[in-house]
């Protein structure tokens, strides 16, 4: 499932690049307004942080949410404490667009996160160009040496990147890159099974300097104190948002 969701990213990147050419989108991520620092709006704090998901479908649960109007959405989510605004813009299981992204950078002043299959330089760019502030790179989905370089060239355009894990094995892979933001993800990328308890069995290998992100899985303000007793720094959220009072149920989860 991974390796067919990057492919398709990647195709879909290709398609557009018919449209836009890779100067052409470098051109316009450069045209854009320095980059928020999500490392500071993520920082260890007193209280647990939320990134907070406009997503509407997903492979393993179908359609979750329409979501006509992803702003409206990020804006309540930051108007009700969200640090981050998490946009999925990968359009055939997710079914979201980059237009999302646009959207939702225009809306809010917290940083905005492209969360896609990203395995090339391109996509990085787009992220940059529609206003995101940090993109997703998955362990899981790239070879070291490419992972190294997407994470080098996403540095340099001022972007930072939450590195994804799901195993102690990429884990320190994302050490090695000396990465500054790393998230656990509970649920198997390729297989969708969740483990809640992934995140406290690797939290004691992430050094202290750096942002502990406990990703997926949260139901509701229990899984969330459960994430923070075991060392989250932040915790990712969508499902449980786009399928309820998002406004009351970050409350909640800020409440813990
Ligand atoms: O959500 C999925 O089914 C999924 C399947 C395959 C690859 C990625 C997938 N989701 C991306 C995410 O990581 C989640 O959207 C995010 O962590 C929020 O998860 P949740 O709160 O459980 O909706």
């Amino acid at each position: 499932m991974l390796s067919d969701l990057t492919a398709g990213a990647l195709a879909d990147a290709a398609a557009r690049r018919e449209f836009v050419s890779f100067a052409e989108v470098e051109a316009a991520a450069l045209a854009q307004s320095p980059a928020l620092n999500a490392l500071e709006f993520l920082a260890p704090a007193d209280h647990i942080k939320v990134i907070a998901e406009v997503k509407r479908a997903s492979p393993s649960r179908g359609d979750l949410a329409a979501i006509a109007d992803p702003a409206a959405l990020a804006r309540t989510y930051a108007a009700n404490g969200a640090s981050t605004i998490s946009v999925l813009t990968e359009g055939r299981k997710f079914k979201g667009t980059l237009e999302d992204l646009r959207a939702v950078r225009a809306e809010v002043s917290v940083p905005v996160l492209r969360k896609d299959f990203i395995a090339e330089k391109y996509q990085i760019l787009e992220a940059r160009a529609a206003g995101a502030d940090l993109v997703l790179l998955i362990v899981a989905a790239l070879e070291q040496e490419l992972l190294a370089e997407l994470n080098e060239f996403a540095l340099s355009l001022g972007l930072t990147v939450l590195v994804e894990t799901h195993s102690r094995e990429e884990l320190h892979r994302a050490l090695d890159i000396d990465a500054k933001l790393i998230g656990v993800n509970a649920r198997n990328l390729s297989t969708f099974e969740l483990d809640r308890e992934l995140f406290a069995s690797l939290v004691g290998e992430i050094p202290t300097d750096v942002i502990k992100v406990a990703e997926s899985a949260v139901r509701d303000a229990t899984d969330v104190q459960h994430y923070r007793d075991a060392g989250a720094d932040v915790v990712l959220v969508g499902e449980a948002l786009v399928t309820s009072d998002p406004a009351a149920t970050l409350q909640s989860f800020l409440a813990v």
